[in-house]
Protein backbone atom coordinates (compact mmCIF):
# COMPACT_ATOMS: atom_id res chain seq x y z
CA UNK A 1 0.00 0.00 0.00
CA UNK A 2 1.42 3.43 -0.56
CA UNK A 3 0.90 6.42 1.92
CA UNK A 4 -2.07 9.14 1.03
CA UNK A 5 0.88 12.16 1.10
CA UNK A 6 2.94 9.83 -2.07
CA UNK A 7 -1.07 9.16 -3.19
CA UNK A 8 -1.38 12.86 -3.08
CA UNK A 9 1.83 13.93 -4.96
CA UNK A 10 0.86 11.26 -7.69
CA UNK A 11 -2.06 12.94 -8.57
CA UNK A 12 -0.97 16.44 -8.33
CA UNK A 13 2.25 16.15 -10.15
CA UNK A 14 1.60 18.01 -13.52
CA UNK A 15 -1.42 19.46 -12.85
CA UNK A 16 -0.83 23.10 -13.87
CA UNK A 17 -3.40 26.09 -14.01
CA UNK A 18 -5.65 26.52 -16.87
CA UNK A 19 -4.42 29.25 -19.25
CA UNK A 20 -5.31 32.70 -18.16
CA UNK A 21 -7.93 34.33 -20.49
CA UNK A 22 -9.44 38.36 -19.83
CA UNK A 23 -13.15 38.44 -19.37
CA UNK A 24 -15.62 40.52 -17.94
CA UNK A 25 -16.06 41.34 -14.37
CA UNK A 26 -19.88 40.13 -14.98
CA UNK A 27 -17.96 36.14 -15.25
CA UNK A 28 -15.32 36.51 -13.01
CA UNK A 29 -16.76 35.79 -9.80
CA UNK A 30 -15.05 32.77 -8.26
CA UNK A 31 -12.66 32.72 -10.40
CA UNK A 32 -8.39 33.71 -9.61
CA UNK A 33 -6.83 36.80 -10.66
CA UNK A 34 -4.14 35.94 -13.18
CA UNK A 35 -2.21 39.43 -12.97
CA UNK A 36 -1.20 42.49 -10.55
CA UNK A 37 -3.89 45.35 -11.37
CA UNK A 38 -2.82 48.45 -10.47
CA UNK A 39 -4.59 51.43 -10.40
CA UNK A 40 -6.07 53.30 -14.20
CA UNK A 41 -8.21 55.80 -12.01
CA UNK A 42 -7.45 57.19 -8.28
CA UNK A 43 -10.15 56.46 -5.83
CA UNK A 44 -11.58 59.09 -5.50
CA UNK A 45 -11.15 60.41 -8.90
CA UNK A 46 -11.70 64.28 -8.27
CA UNK A 47 -11.65 65.98 -4.98
CA UNK A 48 -15.32 66.15 -4.10
CA UNK A 49 -18.08 66.87 -1.14
CA UNK A 50 -19.35 64.11 1.78
CA UNK A 51 -22.69 66.06 2.33
CA UNK A 52 -25.14 67.82 0.91
CA UNK A 53 -24.64 71.19 1.65
CA UNK A 54 -23.10 74.68 0.78
CA UNK A 55 -19.34 74.42 -0.54
CA UNK A 56 -17.31 78.11 0.58
CA UNK A 57 -14.02 79.23 1.14
CA UNK A 58 -13.01 78.47 5.06
CA UNK A 59 -11.98 81.52 5.83
CA UNK A 60 -15.61 83.08 4.90
CA UNK A 61 -17.70 81.76 7.09
CA UNK A 62 -15.24 81.53 10.19
CA UNK A 63 -17.44 84.08 12.26
CA UNK A 64 -20.21 81.80 11.97
CA UNK A 65 -22.51 80.77 15.22
CA UNK A 66 -25.97 79.39 16.31
CA UNK A 67 -27.04 82.97 17.38
CA UNK A 68 -24.83 84.71 14.48
CA UNK A 69 -24.88 83.36 11.16
CA UNK A 70 -23.07 84.28 7.71
CA UNK A 71 -24.95 84.84 5.24
CA UNK A 72 -23.35 84.76 1.86
CA UNK A 73 -25.13 84.55 -1.65
CA UNK A 74 -25.25 81.51 -3.64
CA UNK A 75 -23.03 81.37 -6.81
CA UNK A 76 -24.31 78.18 -8.60
CA UNK A 77 -25.75 74.60 -8.20
CA UNK A 78 -23.50 71.45 -8.42
CA UNK A 79 -25.30 68.39 -8.65
CA UNK A 80 -23.80 64.69 -8.40
CA UNK A 81 -22.26 63.65 -12.04
CA UNK A 82 -22.14 67.35 -13.27
CA UNK A 83 -19.06 66.70 -15.48
CA UNK A 84 -18.38 70.92 -15.70
CA UNK A 85 -15.70 72.59 -13.67
CA UNK A 86 -17.58 74.37 -11.43
CA UNK A 87 -15.89 77.33 -10.00
CA UNK A 88 -16.73 79.67 -6.99
CA UNK A 89 -15.62 82.97 -5.67
CA UNK A 90 -14.30 84.65 -2.52
CA UNK A 91 -17.53 85.44 -0.28
CA UNK A 92 -19.78 83.29 -2.51
CA UNK A 93 -21.52 79.51 -1.54
CA UNK A 94 -21.97 77.05 -3.89
CA UNK A 95 -24.69 74.67 -3.79
CA UNK A 96 -23.62 71.02 -3.64
CA UNK A 97 -24.59 67.43 -3.56
CA UNK A 98 -23.17 64.46 -2.25
CA UNK A 99 -20.53 62.89 -4.38
CA UNK A 100 -20.26 66.41 -6.79
CA UNK A 101 -17.01 67.68 -7.64
CA UNK A 102 -15.84 70.46 -4.74
CA UNK A 103 -15.84 73.64 -7.35
CA UNK A 104 -12.59 75.40 -7.86
CA UNK A 105 -12.02 78.20 -5.24
CA UNK A 106 -14.06 76.37 -2.70
CA UNK A 107 -12.17 74.39 0.28
CA UNK A 108 -15.04 73.53 2.30
CA UNK A 109 -18.57 72.02 2.77
CA UNK A 110 -21.32 73.01 5.17
CA UNK A 111 -23.80 70.66 5.55
CA UNK A 112 -27.17 71.87 4.35
CA UNK A 113 -28.51 70.90 8.48
CA UNK A 114 -26.10 73.45 9.37
CA UNK A 115 -27.59 76.63 7.18
CA UNK A 116 -31.17 78.66 6.91
CA UNK A 117 -32.01 76.16 3.82
CA UNK A 118 -34.53 73.87 3.70
CA UNK A 119 -32.70 69.87 3.67
CA UNK A 120 -33.92 67.78 0.08
CA UNK A 121 -35.64 68.78 -2.52
CA UNK A 122 -35.98 72.94 -2.53
CA UNK A 123 -34.99 75.47 -5.49
CA UNK A 124 -31.52 76.92 -5.19
CA UNK A 125 -31.75 79.73 -2.77
CA UNK A 126 -30.11 83.69 -3.55
CA UNK A 127 -28.59 83.44 -0.45
CA UNK A 128 -27.29 80.95 2.90
CA UNK A 129 -26.92 81.59 6.53
CA UNK A 130 -24.65 79.36 7.79
CA UNK A 131 -24.60 78.91 11.30
CA UNK A 132 -21.00 76.58 11.93
CA UNK A 133 -17.62 77.48 10.92
CA UNK A 134 -15.83 75.22 9.09
CA UNK A 135 -12.07 74.05 8.36
CA UNK A 136 -10.92 74.04 5.61
CA UNK A 137 -11.16 70.08 4.31
CA UNK A 138 -14.39 69.93 6.46
CA UNK A 139 -16.90 67.27 4.83
CA UNK A 140 -14.25 67.18 1.64
CA UNK A 141 -13.08 63.52 0.26
CA UNK A 142 -9.77 64.63 -1.18
CA UNK A 143 -8.48 62.90 -4.80
CA UNK A 144 -6.66 59.74 -4.49
CA UNK A 145 -7.47 59.49 -0.90
CA UNK A 146 -8.32 56.24 -1.07
CA UNK A 147 -5.76 54.92 -3.74
CA UNK A 148 -3.58 56.98 -6.19
CA UNK A 149 -3.40 55.71 -9.58
CA UNK A 150 -0.60 53.15 -10.39
CA UNK A 151 -1.01 52.13 -6.72
CA UNK A 152 -1.27 48.24 -6.62
CA UNK A 153 -4.32 47.62 -5.90
CA UNK A 154 -5.30 43.63 -6.32
CA UNK A 155 -2.31 41.08 -6.23
CA UNK A 156 -2.47 38.13 -9.05
CA UNK A 157 -3.37 34.66 -7.37
CA UNK A 158 -6.05 35.85 -5.20
CA UNK A 159 -9.68 35.05 -5.61
CA UNK A 160 -12.41 37.24 -6.99
CA UNK A 161 -14.27 37.81 -4.70
CA UNK A 162 -17.67 40.36 -4.71
CA UNK A 163 -15.06 42.97 -3.07
CA UNK A 164 -12.50 42.23 -5.31
CA UNK A 165 -14.74 43.43 -7.98
CA UNK A 166 -15.83 46.49 -6.46
CA UNK A 167 -12.28 47.31 -5.83
CA UNK A 168 -11.49 46.82 -9.91
CA UNK A 169 -14.67 48.49 -10.78
CA UNK A 170 -13.70 51.13 -9.00
CA UNK A 171 -10.04 51.85 -10.46
CA UNK A 172 -10.90 51.77 -13.90
CA UNK A 173 -11.53 47.84 -15.19
CA UNK A 174 -14.70 46.58 -16.96
CA UNK A 175 -12.48 43.49 -17.65
CA UNK A 176 -9.59 40.79 -15.70
CA UNK A 177 -7.07 38.64 -16.59
CA UNK A 178 -8.32 35.23 -14.66
CA UNK A 179 -7.43 31.55 -14.61
CA UNK A 180 -11.06 30.35 -15.21
CA UNK A 181 -13.16 28.03 -13.17
CA UNK A 182 -12.56 24.32 -14.08
CA UNK A 183 -14.78 22.53 -15.66
CA UNK A 184 -15.57 18.91 -13.81
CA UNK A 185 -16.98 15.94 -15.54
CA UNK A 186 -18.35 12.92 -13.27
CA UNK A 187 -18.67 10.06 -14.59
CA UNK A 188 -21.00 7.15 -12.04
CA UNK A 189 -20.08 3.74 -12.55
CA UNK A 190 -22.23 0.81 -11.74
CA UNK A 191 -25.18 -1.18 -13.26
CA UNK A 192 -26.78 -0.89 -9.55
CA UNK A 193 -27.42 2.20 -9.87
CA UNK A 194 -30.76 4.49 -10.40
CA UNK A 195 -31.27 7.99 -10.45
CA UNK A 196 -32.25 9.38 -7.43
CA UNK A 197 -36.03 9.15 -6.33
CA UNK A 198 -36.85 6.79 -9.04
CA UNK A 199 -38.13 2.81 -8.22
CA UNK A 200 -35.91 0.66 -7.29
CA UNK A 201 -35.86 -3.38 -7.96
CA UNK A 202 -33.98 -5.47 -5.12
CA UNK A 203 -30.47 -5.14 -5.94
CA UNK A 204 -30.71 -1.55 -7.23
CA UNK A 205 -29.31 1.84 -5.39
CA UNK A 206 -29.92 5.63 -5.68
CA UNK A 207 -26.67 7.33 -7.57
CA UNK A 208 -25.30 9.62 -4.17
CA UNK A 209 -21.99 9.87 -5.97
CA UNK A 210 -23.43 11.84 -8.86
CA UNK A 211 -24.86 14.59 -6.79
CA UNK A 212 -22.37 15.19 -4.08
CA UNK A 213 -19.48 15.53 -6.29
CA UNK A 214 -20.94 17.86 -8.73
CA UNK A 215 -21.93 20.12 -5.26
CA UNK A 216 -18.53 19.02 -3.80
CA UNK A 217 -16.85 20.03 -7.48
CA UNK A 218 -19.22 23.41 -7.27
CA UNK A 219 -18.49 24.41 -3.61
CA UNK A 220 -14.49 24.38 -4.82
CA UNK A 221 -15.66 27.15 -7.33
CA UNK A 222 -15.56 24.81 -10.48
CA UNK A 223 -18.00 23.99 -13.03
CA UNK A 224 -19.70 21.00 -13.36
CA UNK A 225 -19.54 20.79 -17.26
CA UNK A 226 -20.79 16.73 -17.57
CA UNK A 227 -22.74 14.43 -15.66
CA UNK A 228 -23.18 10.45 -16.87
CA UNK A 229 -23.37 7.15 -15.74
CA UNK A 230 -21.84 4.09 -17.28
CA UNK A 231 -23.04 0.35 -16.48
CA UNK A 232 -21.09 -2.19 -16.94
CA UNK A 233 -19.26 -2.14 -20.57
CA UNK A 234 -16.29 -1.16 -21.12
CA UNK A 235 -17.27 0.28 -24.55
CA UNK A 236 -19.89 2.93 -22.81
CA UNK A 237 -17.40 3.60 -20.24
CA UNK A 238 -14.22 4.91 -22.89
CA UNK A 239 -17.13 6.62 -24.91
CA UNK A 240 -18.57 8.63 -22.21
CA UNK A 241 -14.61 9.05 -21.21
CA UNK A 242 -13.69 10.55 -24.83
CA UNK A 243 -17.41 12.77 -24.70
CA UNK A 244 -16.51 14.16 -20.89
CA UNK A 245 -12.73 15.00 -21.79
CA UNK A 246 -14.20 17.05 -24.68
CA UNK A 247 -15.67 19.28 -22.31
CA UNK A 248 -13.88 19.43 -19.00
CA UNK A 249 -10.44 20.03 -17.46
CA UNK A 250 -11.06 17.07 -15.14
CA UNK A 251 -12.99 13.90 -15.22
CA UNK A 252 -14.08 12.37 -11.89
CA UNK A 253 -15.15 8.75 -11.99
CA UNK A 254 -16.52 6.62 -9.03
CA UNK A 255 -17.22 2.97 -8.94
CA UNK A 256 -15.06 0.18 -10.12
CA UNK A 257 -11.55 0.42 -9.27
CA UNK A 258 -11.28 -2.38 -6.31
CA UNK A 259 -11.31 -6.43 -7.11
CA UNK A 260 -14.59 -6.60 -9.21
CA UNK A 261 -15.17 -8.98 -11.86
CA UNK A 262 -16.69 -6.32 -13.94
CA UNK A 263 -15.08 -3.40 -13.16
CA UNK A 264 -15.04 -1.19 -16.22
CA UNK A 265 -12.73 1.74 -14.69
CA UNK A 266 -10.27 -1.18 -14.46
CA UNK A 267 -10.36 -2.05 -18.12
CA UNK A 268 -10.84 0.97 -19.67
CA UNK A 269 -8.02 2.28 -17.34
CA UNK A 270 -5.45 -0.36 -18.30
CA UNK A 271 -6.16 0.35 -22.49
CA UNK A 272 -5.22 3.95 -21.03
CA UNK A 273 -1.95 3.20 -18.57
CA UNK A 274 -3.97 4.37 -15.52
CA UNK A 275 -2.08 3.64 -12.59
CA UNK A 276 -4.34 1.70 -9.55
CA UNK A 277 -2.98 1.52 -6.15
CA UNK A 278 -4.34 0.80 -2.56
CA UNK A 279 -3.60 3.54 -0.72
CA UNK A 280 -3.48 2.78 2.91
CA UNK A 281 -6.76 4.67 3.93
CA UNK A 282 -10.27 4.08 5.31
CA UNK A 283 -12.09 4.58 3.17
CA UNK A 284 -10.89 5.03 0.28
CA UNK A 285 -8.05 2.29 -0.07
CA UNK A 286 -8.72 1.66 -4.10
CA UNK A 287 -7.91 4.87 -6.09
CA UNK A 288 -7.03 5.18 -9.70
CA UNK A 289 -5.42 8.24 -12.10
CA UNK A 290 -4.53 8.74 -15.22
CA UNK A 291 -4.63 10.63 -18.58
CA UNK A 292 -7.25 10.62 -21.55
CA UNK A 293 -6.46 12.20 -25.17
CA UNK A 294 -8.94 14.01 -26.63
CA UNK A 295 -8.28 16.06 -29.37
CA UNK A 296 -4.77 16.56 -28.67
CA UNK A 297 -5.45 17.65 -24.95
CA UNK A 298 -4.63 15.32 -21.93
CA UNK A 299 -7.17 15.87 -19.47
CA UNK A 300 -6.81 14.33 -16.35
CA UNK A 301 -9.16 11.62 -15.23
CA UNK A 302 -9.27 10.42 -11.10
CA UNK A 303 -11.00 7.77 -9.96
CA UNK A 304 -12.68 7.25 -6.76
CA UNK A 305 -13.63 4.05 -5.32
CA UNK A 306 -17.83 3.33 -5.56
CA UNK A 307 -18.54 3.67 -1.54
CA UNK A 308 -20.21 7.31 -0.82
CA UNK A 309 -18.21 7.39 2.28
CA UNK A 310 -14.75 6.76 0.30
CA UNK A 311 -15.98 9.19 -2.46
CA UNK A 312 -16.54 11.74 -0.29
CA UNK A 313 -13.32 11.43 1.63
CA UNK A 314 -11.29 10.45 -1.22
CA UNK A 315 -12.29 14.08 -3.09
CA UNK A 316 -11.21 15.96 0.51
CA UNK A 317 -7.97 14.26 -0.12
CA UNK A 318 -7.53 14.00 -3.65
CA UNK A 319 -9.89 15.77 -5.60
CA UNK A 320 -9.74 19.36 -3.64
CA UNK A 321 -5.93 20.12 -4.93
CA UNK A 322 -6.43 19.24 -8.32
CA UNK A 323 -9.35 21.62 -8.66
CA UNK A 324 -7.19 24.18 -6.43
CA UNK A 325 -3.94 23.63 -9.14
CA UNK A 326 -6.12 23.37 -12.18
CA UNK A 327 -7.82 26.95 -10.78
CA UNK A 328 -4.37 28.86 -10.25
CA UNK A 329 -5.04 28.78 -6.39
CA UNK A 330 -1.95 27.18 -4.01
CA UNK A 331 -2.74 24.25 -2.62
CA UNK A 332 -4.30 24.63 0.63
CA UNK A 333 -2.67 21.80 3.10
CA UNK A 334 -5.61 20.69 5.29
CA UNK A 335 -5.33 21.71 8.89
CA UNK A 336 -5.61 18.87 11.79
CA UNK A 337 -5.79 19.70 15.46
CA UNK A 338 -6.08 17.60 18.64
CA UNK A 339 -9.67 16.71 20.06
CA UNK A 340 -10.73 14.32 22.61
CA UNK A 341 -12.70 11.41 21.47
CA UNK A 342 -16.09 11.50 22.75
CA UNK A 343 -16.91 7.92 22.75
CA UNK A 344 -15.11 4.33 21.60
CA UNK A 345 -14.91 3.25 18.16
CA UNK A 346 -13.24 0.54 16.27
CA UNK A 347 -10.70 2.13 13.85
CA UNK A 348 -9.53 0.32 10.01
CA UNK A 349 -6.00 -1.77 10.87
CA UNK A 350 -3.04 -0.81 9.17
CA UNK A 351 -4.85 1.96 7.51
CA UNK A 352 -4.78 5.36 8.66
CA UNK A 353 -8.61 6.14 9.41
CA UNK A 354 -10.44 9.01 8.32
CA UNK A 355 -13.31 8.61 10.27
CA UNK A 356 -16.96 11.65 9.60
CA UNK A 357 -16.77 13.20 12.88
CA UNK A 358 -19.66 15.74 14.86
CA UNK A 359 -17.58 18.31 16.82
CA UNK A 360 -18.20 19.92 20.16
CA UNK A 361 -16.69 22.78 21.40
CA UNK A 362 -15.85 23.79 25.02
CA UNK A 363 -13.84 25.16 27.36
CA UNK A 364 -12.02 22.54 27.62
CA UNK A 365 -11.24 21.87 24.15
CA UNK A 366 -12.20 20.19 21.17
CA UNK A 367 -14.75 16.56 21.33
CA UNK A 368 -15.52 14.27 18.38
CA UNK A 369 -18.32 12.08 18.16
CA UNK A 370 -17.92 9.77 14.93
CA UNK A 371 -21.42 10.36 12.80
CA UNK A 372 -22.47 6.92 13.34
CA UNK A 373 -21.54 3.86 15.88
CA UNK A 374 -19.56 1.91 13.23
CA UNK A 375 -17.52 5.25 13.25
CA UNK A 376 -16.01 5.64 9.25
CA UNK A 377 -17.59 2.50 6.92
CA UNK A 378 -17.58 3.51 3.79
CA UNK A 379 -21.20 3.37 2.94
CA UNK A 380 -22.92 5.28 6.18
CA UNK A 381 -23.81 7.82 3.37
CA UNK A 382 -27.23 8.67 5.08
CA UNK A 383 -25.25 9.95 8.41
CA UNK A 384 -22.23 11.48 6.49
CA UNK A 385 -23.69 15.02 6.23
CA UNK A 386 -23.69 15.21 9.99
CA UNK A 387 -19.94 15.26 9.79
CA UNK A 388 -18.47 18.79 10.51
CA UNK A 389 -14.76 17.47 10.12
CA UNK A 390 -12.52 14.43 9.85
CA UNK A 391 -11.03 12.38 12.74
CA UNK A 392 -7.49 10.79 11.72
CA UNK A 393 -6.25 7.88 13.51
CA UNK A 394 -3.29 6.60 12.92
CA UNK A 395 -2.85 3.46 11.27
CA UNK A 396 -1.13 1.53 14.12
CA UNK A 397 -4.50 2.12 16.61
CA UNK A 398 -7.39 -0.39 16.51
CA UNK A 399 -9.63 0.92 18.65
CA UNK A 400 -10.11 4.37 20.11
CA UNK A 401 -10.83 4.49 23.44
CA UNK A 402 -13.61 7.30 25.26
CA UNK A 403 -10.90 10.58 26.03
CA UNK A 404 -8.48 9.08 23.69
CA UNK A 405 -6.46 12.09 21.68
CA UNK A 406 -7.18 12.31 17.85
CA UNK A 407 -6.45 14.83 15.28
CA UNK A 408 -9.64 16.44 13.81
CA UNK A 409 -9.62 17.88 10.53
CA UNK A 410 -12.36 20.88 10.87
CA UNK A 411 -14.18 20.88 7.47
N1 LIG B 1 -12.06 -8.42 -2.78
C1 LIG B 1 -12.01 -7.15 -2.45
N2 LIG B 1 -13.14 -6.46 -2.44
C2 LIG B 1 -13.13 -5.16 -2.10
C3 LIG B 1 -11.92 -4.54 -1.76
C4 LIG B 1 -10.72 -5.29 -1.81
O1 LIG B 1 -9.62 -4.80 -1.55
N3 LIG B 1 -10.82 -6.59 -2.19
N4 LIG B 1 -11.93 -3.23 -1.38
C5 LIG B 1 -13.12 -2.75 -0.78
C6 LIG B 1 -13.06 -1.34 -0.62
S1 LIG B 1 -12.03 -0.80 0.60
C7 LIG B 1 -13.79 -0.47 -1.33
S2 LIG B 1 -13.73 1.19 -0.97
C8 LIG B 1 -14.68 -0.89 -2.37
C9 LIG B 1 -14.53 -0.07 -3.63
O2 LIG B 1 -15.19 -0.67 -4.65
P1 LIG B 1 -15.27 -0.14 -6.12
O3 LIG B 1 -14.53 1.10 -6.26
O4 LIG B 1 -14.91 -1.23 -7.02
O5 LIG B 1 -16.77 0.29 -6.24
P2 LIG B 1 -18.05 -0.55 -6.57
O6 LIG B 1 -17.79 -1.97 -6.35
O7 LIG B 1 -18.52 -0.11 -7.87
O8 LIG B 1 -19.01 0.00 -5.47
C10 LIG B 1 -18.74 -0.13 -4.09
C11 LIG B 1 -20.02 0.18 -3.32
O9 LIG B 1 -20.41 1.51 -3.56
C12 LIG B 1 -21.72 1.57 -4.12
N5 LIG B 1 -21.74 2.63 -5.13
C13 LIG B 1 -21.02 2.64 -6.26
N6 LIG B 1 -21.32 3.74 -6.98
C14 LIG B 1 -22.23 4.42 -6.28
C15 LIG B 1 -22.93 5.64 -6.50
N7 LIG B 1 -22.72 6.36 -7.61
N8 LIG B 1 -23.80 6.05 -5.57
C16 LIG B 1 -24.01 5.31 -4.45
N9 LIG B 1 -23.36 4.16 -4.19
C17 LIG B 1 -22.50 3.71 -5.08
C18 LIG B 1 -21.91 0.22 -4.75
O10 LIG B 1 -23.24 -0.11 -4.89
C19 LIG B 1 -21.18 -0.67 -3.76
O11 LIG B 1 -21.99 -0.94 -2.65
O12 LIG B 1 -14.47 -2.22 -2.70
C20 LIG B 1 -14.37 -3.10 -1.58
N10 LIG B 1 -14.30 -4.44 -2.08
O1 LIG C 1 -11.37 1.84 1.59
MO1 LIG C 1 -12.88 1.28 1.40
O2 LIG C 1 -13.24 2.86 1.14
O3 LIG C 1 -12.70 0.91 3.07
O4 LIG C 1 -14.39 1.02 2.02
Amino acid sequence: MISVEDYSLQVTSGIVPLPAKEQPLERTLGTTLAANIEARVAVPPFTNSAMDGFAVRAVDVQGASKDAGVTLPVFADVAAGATANAMTKPGFATRIMTGAALPEGADAVVKVEDTNIAPGPVQMPDQVTIFNPVQPGTNVRQAGENVAVGDLILQAGIAVTPQVLAAAASVGYGKLPVIPKPRVAIISTGSELKDPGSALAHGQIPDSNSIMLDGLARSLGAKVTYRGRSGDEPEHLEEMLHEAGGCADLIITSGGVSAGAFDPVKIVGKNHDFSFQKVAMQPGKPQGHGTINVSGRDVPVICLPGNPVSVYVSFVLFVRPIIALLGGRSESKLQAVPALAGTSFKSAKNRRQYAPVRAQLSASGITVYPTHAQASGSHLIATLHHATGLAVIAADVDEVAEGDLVQYIPL
